[in-house]
């Protein structure tokens, strides 16, 4: 991308705000404008100095008081200006990021929930954060200071002409210099790959380093050898050894642009005494010459503040860059006439489907061929060797993504024609893992559906087999999840997201793995529970416990992306394939984890994959 179009993407977004901007910017020109009044009263007052040097009695004080009032109220507009011009900068940047934020959680709501599982988390959260952030940086402090680092010194530098043509020329030398200094140091290719791997490794330090704490556990029982600490310590290498790259890329130019431009008097004195030693007597000169003697160095700090700023804007365009990415993700297309279905049997028709590969347009081919209805009031089971593609096949019902081929029906209608909000209303899902929000738990049970009574609330968990531990809680339902100390086992959130899902009581009820942590006890609970509450209902429930889906009218095999077998438990089972071999694994492992008195009806945790094997 030509740094051209990478920059007018920012441009666009600052143009959301033209007025204010404007307004910003004219302020930062008056603001220099009068930065240089001072100038001028140094030069008169000098110059009358000089004039009577001889005479100091003759000195017209009121001349040079005029002048020294003249530089003060210069200097005080020169800021008030300055305030209101960052004012407008400031509030034109905070409106442009209010609204790029609504933007992008917008657009974030509305791509195909499969977004969500290829982007981590803390990635979208640093865009949503950290990059809008720097949007900011360059709306309200770049582009006036920009402005101020380019006007600045055109506007001494013309000031300077008109006194001096000569000594001004001669100024434009270093300032030559300089601007091709920074030309190598950001303007070349060289310089901007090295500048863009600087930013990367910071980024994967920082990423790995965040990893590096999370995996603490693993990290102490695993030392050295575990896989966190090790990518962090390359992140780590790796940032030390571009550092040392950059550094040494740009300590010439860096260092002879610094002392270049903070010694421009330097560059005139010797022509300036050159002038001087042929034009004793002219004493104007000589009181341009000590006027451009006290501008020069002012020219150093707009010329310097470029610098700055050239570093700077290139983070920002990477920033925008990743925004840019976030909106480019296409949203789930919604139908003109949204359908609603009547009926809800699930139909999977001859579907296929291919993952695409992160950061590439390759493709990984996961279902193939996938047939079966689940029908309306009966339960749906999908088992099947780890990875064979049984999430994948939940996640489709609910359009995480789009099928490449076939077709998903609920009720007859294609799932794209329904509309998001109403495959939402129609379909309830329980997550493996779940997510539960900084609220009470309450709040948490009710999303499912905000109207119902709180017996309602109560009657959901206890099916769930959650209010026992509830009720246990200091405030109960009304106890915040995350605070004081209150956390959740992975069972216990798991048995709250179920009441949560029943609460809403959608016609279509997906479980994946959704009792994966509970006890067997608890398991045992929530099944009979669950009986009683699905009656009616499609439920499609994937599970690894064998035991949990022996009642199901239908369960389906699947394996590497293709269901293998079909029919009810005991048809799997006279089939003597696959589900048999499963079957006879997970019994012997049950009574292998559980001793052969077989306390517990419900068999133990054994995932079906490792059963398989
Ligand atoms: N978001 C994703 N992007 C790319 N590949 C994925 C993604 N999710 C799953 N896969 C791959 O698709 C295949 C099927 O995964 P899926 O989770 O559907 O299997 P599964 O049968 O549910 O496995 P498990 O029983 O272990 O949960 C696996 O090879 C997995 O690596």
């Amino acid at each position: 991308m030509s740094a051209k179009s990478e920059m007018s993407g920012l441009i666009k977004i600052a143009s959301e705000k033209k007025g204010l901007l404007t307004a910003a910017s004219l302020f930062s020109i008056l603001s220099s404008l009068l930065q240089i009044a001072p100038f001028i009263a140094v030069y008169n007052i000098i110059e009358e100095l000089l004039r009577h040097a001889q005479q100091p009695a003759s000195i017209d004080k009121e001349y040079i008081l005029y002048w020294g009032i003249f530089a003060l109220i210069a200097l005080i507009a020169a800021l008030l200006t300055l305030y209101i011009g960052v004012m407008c900068s400031h509030i034109a940047a905070f409106s442009i990021l209010y609204k790029l934020r609504v933007r992008l959680a917008e657009h974030v709501a509305k791509v195909p929930m499969g977004y969500h599982t290829k982007t981590a988390t803390g990635e979208l959260k640093k865009i949503i954060e950290v990059s809008v952030e720097k949007i900011e940086k360059f709306i309200a402090h770049q582009l006036p200071d920009t402005v101020c680092a380019v006007i600045m010194p055109i506007l001494l530098l013309s000031y300077l002409f008109w006194l001096d043509w000569r000594l001004a020329l001669v100024l434009l030398i270093p300032i030559g210099i300089g601007f091709w200094l920074q030309f190598r140091m950001f303007g070349n290719v060289m310089g901007q790959t090295a500048y863009r791997e600087f930013q990367h490794a910071v980024e994967e330090m920082n990423a790995t380093g965040v990893e590096y704490v999370r995996g603490m556990p693993a990290v102490k029982v695993f030392g050295i050898t575990a896989d966190s600490f090790l990518t962090f310590k390359q992140a780590v290498t790796r940032y030390r050894d571009i550092s040392l790259h950059i550094t040494d890329l740009f300590k010439t130019p860096y260092s002879l642009f610094s002392v270049i431009v903070s010694s421009l008097f330097t560059f005139i004195i010797p022509i300036g005494i050159l002038l001087l030693s042929g034009n004793s007597g002219n004493q104007s000169f000589a009181i341009t010459f000590i006027l451009f003697l006290i501008i020069a160095p002012s020219l150093s700090t707009p010329l310097l503040n470029l610098m700055y700023l050239g570093g700077g804007l290139r983070e920002i365009v990477e920033g925008n860059k990743r925004i840019e990415a976030v909106f480019a993700e296409p949203v789930v297309t919604e139908p003109v006439v949204p359908q609603v279905p009547v009926s809800y049997d699930i139909a999977f028709q001859h579907v296929s489907f291919a993952y695409e590969r992160k950061g590439s347009k390759d493709f990984k081919s996961v279902l193939q061929d996938i047939h079966f209805v689940a029908k309306a009031g009966e339960m749906t089971a999908l088992v099947g060797p780890s990875g064979g593609g049984k999430s994948t096949i939940a996640n489709l019902l609910l359009r995480f993504w789009d099928v490449q081929e076939g077709e998903i029906t609920i009720g007859g209608v294609p799932i794209r024609e329904m509309g998001t909000n109403t495959l939402m209303e129609t379909v309830s899902f329980v997550f493996q893992d779940v997510h539960l929000f900084y609220d009470t738990i309450e709040a948490n049970i009710r999303m499912g559906n905000m109207t119902v009574s709180k017996e309602a609330v109560i009657e959901v968990s206890k099916t769930a087999c959650c209010h026992e531990f509830i009720e246990k809680l200091e405030h109960g339902y009304d106890t915040k999840i995350g605070e004081g100390g209150t956390y959740l086992s992975g069972g216990e959130a798991q048995r709250i997201a179920i009441a949560r899902a029943l609460l809403k009581n959608a016609p279509i009820l997906v479980l994946d793995e959704a009792t994966a942590y509970a006890d067997a006890e608890n398991e045992k609970k929530i099944q009979q529970g669950l009986i009683e509450l699905v009656k009616g209902k499609t439920v499609l429930i994937i599970a690894h416990r064998l035991s949990t889906i022996r009642a199901a009218e239908q369960i389906l095999v699947v394996k590497q992306g293709e269901i293998v077998e079909h029919g009810t438990h005991d048809e799997l089972r006279a089939e003597n394939g696959l589900y048999e071999q499963m079957w006879q694994a997970h019994q012997s492992a049950s009574s292998w984890r559980l001793g052969a008195e077989n306390i517990i009806s419900s068999p133990q945790v054994i995932p079906a994959g490792e059963a398989s094997r």
